[in-house]
């Protein structure tokens, strides 16, 4: 159960995951999925899933292994059936129980892990795949247009063997791009690439969608993946959307205690609602900026991400650095409390601190995130 104490923020993220819609409210969304579940056999592998996305919209299905990402993603695009709810885009009904668009009429393009560009086709040629409706002008003007968009302006006649991955995977998107379908799925589509190309290529992919104002939904475990191309992500777990929100949010407001440890790194310190604007942990009071919301005297987790512990020389309260991760701008350190209680921190990297050594450590936190207390 969460304990949100700051509730504006909790009202704020609690758009999702629940979004039944009324029709004038459904015909403005591009996609719709009210209360879908899919079975393997008599294995439920996605329960009850809402979720909308707004024209133009990228959203990300996070999650672990095994939640149900690939299986979603599949139903949108029509290769698995529905057990229960209905998939509507634009308005209009794509699959329930009951009926079924099948794929290739359903005007959505697919972008996966395994490139699968033609080998043997040029990279214009490629692209011009899905274009047949249109005549040779038209034909070419996409094809240089989305070339242009993807970085590759003068890479028409090349195949793809001489492209870089990236290179290919960009290619692979124009393609899908081409034919301006009404959505676009992604399936971990940066899973193949290494971690420097990704980091360029990300960004890159997100500016392209919005260039073409193109709806899209995209799979991945990776949280960074997920939080630089999104506008909103849904994490999931066992078949369910726990959370449906900004990655802000995800990341500051878990609505659940799976979502705060799945998605960020962080550790859960055991406190008492003490005042109206402080909680009592085992290193004395934390104050907080507004009134927390809790019932005093309750007893709750709180939520400290990295940056909620400040590494202060001044601070009487004291740590022993058991570990530390060099993250560039930063240090990250795990600390021990004296009462064995593990912590992270995060410092400038220009003051290293030395495993073993001790350090003054001071709480602060902009955000109150509690949940209930798992065992005293
Ligand atoms: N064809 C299938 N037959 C039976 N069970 C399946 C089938 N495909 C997937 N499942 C099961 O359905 C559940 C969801 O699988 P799915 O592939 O959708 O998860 P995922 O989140 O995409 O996982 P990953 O990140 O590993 O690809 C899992 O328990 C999986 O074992």
């Amino acid at each position: 159960m969460l304990l949100r104490s700051q509730v504006e923020d909790a009202e704020a993220t609690q758009r999702g995951p629940r979004t039944n819609h009324n029709s004038s409210e459904a015909k403005a969304l591009q996609l719709a999925l009210n209360d879908v579940s899919v079975n393997y056999g008599s294995t439920r592998a996605v329960a009850n899933v809402n979720l909308s996305l707004k024209p133009g919209e990228i959203g990300c299905l996070l999650g672990p292994s095994g939640c149900g990402k690939s299986t979603l993603l599949r139903a949108i695009a029509g290769f698995e059936s529905l057990a229960m709810g209905e998939i509507v885009m634009h308005g209009r009904v794509l699959s329930s129980p009951q009926q079924q668009t099948p794929p290739e009429l359903r005007r959505i393009g697919m972008v996966f892990q395994d490139i699968a560009l033609f080998p043997h086709m040029t990279v214009a040629q490629n692209v011009a795949f899905g274009l047949g409706h249109l005549n040779s002008v038209e034909r070419q003007s996409r094809i240089d247009e989305l070339l242009s968009l993807i970085g590759l302006p003068d890479s028409h006649e090349r195949y793809p063997a001489s492209l870089s991955g990236g290179q290919q995977q960009r290619v692979a998107l124009a393609r899908a791009l081409a034919p301006k379908p009404d959505l676009l799925l992604l399936d971990e589509p940066f899973s193949g690439l290494d971690a420097t190309l990704k980091e360029t290529l990300v960004p890159d992919v997100r500016e392209i969608l919005l260039n073409e104002q193109i709806t899209a939904l995209m799979v991945t475990h990776d949280q960074i993946e997920a939080f630089a191309i999104a506008d909103r992500v849904a994490v999931m777990q066992q078949g369910n959307i726990e959370q449906f929100d900004t990655p802000y949010a995800i990341y500051h407001a878990p609505l659940t205690r799976f979502v705060a440890d799945f998605v960020g790194q962080g550790c859960f310190l055991p406190a008492v609602a003490k005042t109206e604007t402080s909680l009592l942990t085992g290193f004395g009071p934390i104050a907080t900026d507004k009134p927390h919301g809790l019932p005093l005297g309750i007893s709750v987790d709180l939520l400290l991400r990295p940056d909620d512990l400040i590494h202060d020389e001044d601070s009487i309260l004291r740590a022993k650095v058991i570990k530390r991760q060099f993250q560039g701008t930063s240090f990250q350190y795990e600390v021990e409390m004296a009462n064995g209680q593990r912590l992270l921190c995060v410092a400038s990297s220009h003051d290293p601190q030395r495993v073993g050594s001790e350090i003054g450590i001071r709480f602060e936190l902009d955000h109150i995130i509690c949940f209930e207390r798992l065992r005293d």
